[in-house]
């Protein structure tokens, strides 16, 4: 994982144009519930495109920890013989999720409604991230939780030996949120509603009624998204193809708009629509983006990428698009720093609670950068054109899409751009060097040679 990784500096600088056809690793979201839902199910689930991240691999040891068997076989395809919703086996050690909060919050909410107890333990980065957001509702549901002050990793639960059905309304947009409580429903009598007032990624509902669960999603009074979830089915494994994940796209993507004369096809990309703000984004700046060869894949609409470098405008981001770009504002600070004007993106509190405090990790590394950028509580300012910017060495505060965002800026800079550490990238996106390479970037691990 990469808390054990040695810091590995890298650098980018301006080249050639980025041109050729790629695919992307697949989705993070749909790879953590793949493993964890198919450990729930009874019988064996088959998973292909799965991603290969140490996020996710840790969610894999940790669904191993509780009696799932899960291989990988010669093809790539993977395979998890579950051990079915009730029947969890207590982890005999700490479980490690490493930097990844969606594999322990998740893990927590499933592991919340068994009577099994686990600690879970993280990276520095994972264990400044409040985990009382998934702990407090499983309180209500029963769970004994012992947890660092702040409810903080490293923290230990017991499950309720039988947990409790609770009506939760999600008090700040976050699927991780919502997703636990769901999950800890699944192993409690009755009927578990979650109310979201603001929509977020819906992974989770897809793939739960896909496995066989009974789920429902209605609107009330108020425009909320009430979702009811009947507790205790029987899970039924799935064959499942991961598409291409839309947050790993963002930064070929955002590369090719910024890039003079490139032209890049990126294939087989996910297009939900709880995760699709970014290229609604980058096409309202004026980004030539053409989305083609749509189709439908398991439930999900997924489709190919074509982006041509493209002269960028500043524009407000609307605040009620973040929840479906919520990852990407790092690498769209990157295309801002390149339009014409000012890019005013407010609504972003929740990146605060990343990986790392990411609106002051992209504020510092632009500024480094030289370029102009004003941050507020939850808003974000950069100004944008076409000033010779780059030359700075970047934090990444062990956050891989910090480390992603600044190597794509180092692409088009008028001088190379080092992050202080690039081990950090294989939290999501272990292709990440070859692939751009493939596109012809210029990377390096050597910042004085680059530099
Ligand atoms: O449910 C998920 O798979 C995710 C939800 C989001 O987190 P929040 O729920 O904390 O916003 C996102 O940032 C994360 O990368 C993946
Ligand atoms: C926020 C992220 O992930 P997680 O919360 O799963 O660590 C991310 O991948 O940008």
């Amino acid at each position: 994982m990469s808390h054990n990784n040695a810091p590995a500096p890298l650098t980018t600088s301006s080249g050639s144009p980025l041109t050729g056809t790629i695919r992307v690793p697949g989705d993070k979201s749909i790879s953590h519930r793949s493993l964890m839902f198919g450990a729930l199910a009874v019988g064996r689930t088959t998973v292909t495109g799965l991603l290969e991240s140490e996020d996710v691999l840790a969610t894999a040891d940790a669904m191993r920890a509780v009696g799932a068997t899960i291989e990988k076989h010669d093809d790539g395809r993977f395979t998890v013989d579950g051990i079915g919703l009730g029947s969890l086996l207590e982890p005999e050690s700490v479980i490690d999720f490493g930097n990844a909060g969606t594999g322990v919050r998740l893990t927590m909410g499933i592991f919340g409604s068994h009577n099994i107890a686990a600690t879970f333990v993280g990276d520095a980065s994972l264990s400044k991230r409040p985990m009382g957001r998934v702990l407090n509702p499983l309180r209500d549901m029963g769970t004994s939780v012992i947890a660092r002050d702040g409810d903080r990793l490293p923290a230990s639960i017991r499950g309720a030996e039988l947990a409790m059905p609770i009506t939760y309304r999600v008090p700040m947009p976050s699927a991780q949120v919502k997703s636990a409580v769901l999950l800890a429903g699944l192993n409690a009598p009755g009927e578990t509603t979650v109310i979201e007032p603001i929509a977020t990624r819906d992974h989770t509902e897809k793939m739960l009624k896909g496995f066989g669960a009974q789920i429902s999603l209605s609107l009330n009074d108020d425009g909320e998204r009430v979702i009811k979830l009947q507790g205790q089915p029987e899970l039924k494994p799935q064959d499942i193809d991961v598409p291409g994940d839309p947050s790993s796209a963002g930064f070929p993507l955002v590369a090719a708009l910024i890039v003079p004369g490139s032209d890049v096809t990126i294939e087989n990309v996910l297009l939900n629509e709880h995760r699709t703000g970014l290229i609604t984004t980058l096409i309202e700046m004026g980004g030539d983006i053409e989305i083609v060869n749509k189709r439908e894949t398991g439930g999900e609409e997924v489709g190919d990428l074509r982006v041509k470098s493209s002269s960028l405008k500043g524009i407000t981001v609307p605040a009620d698009r973040a929840p479906s770009m919520i990852d990407e504002y790092p690498v769209l600070a990157i295309a801002a720093a390149f339009a014409e004007g000012d890019t005013f993106m407010p609504g972003l509190e929740e990146l605060r609670v990343k990986e790392s405090d990411r609106l002051a990790a992209v504020a510092r590394g632009l500024e480094a950068n030289g370029i102009p950028c004003t941050e507020t509580e939850d808003t974000l300012t950069v100004t944008g054109g076409a000033n010779a910017i780059g030359g700075g060495t970047v934090t990444t505060h062990l956050d891989h899409r910090i480390a992603m965002a600044f190597l794509v800026l180092g692409m088009a800079a008028h001088k190379p751009v080092t992050v202080d550490d690039g081990a950090v990238i294989a939290t999501s996106f272990p292709t990440f060097t070859t692939l751009f390479e493939d596109l012809g970037a210029s990377l390096s691990d050597n910042a004085s040679e680059a530099a």
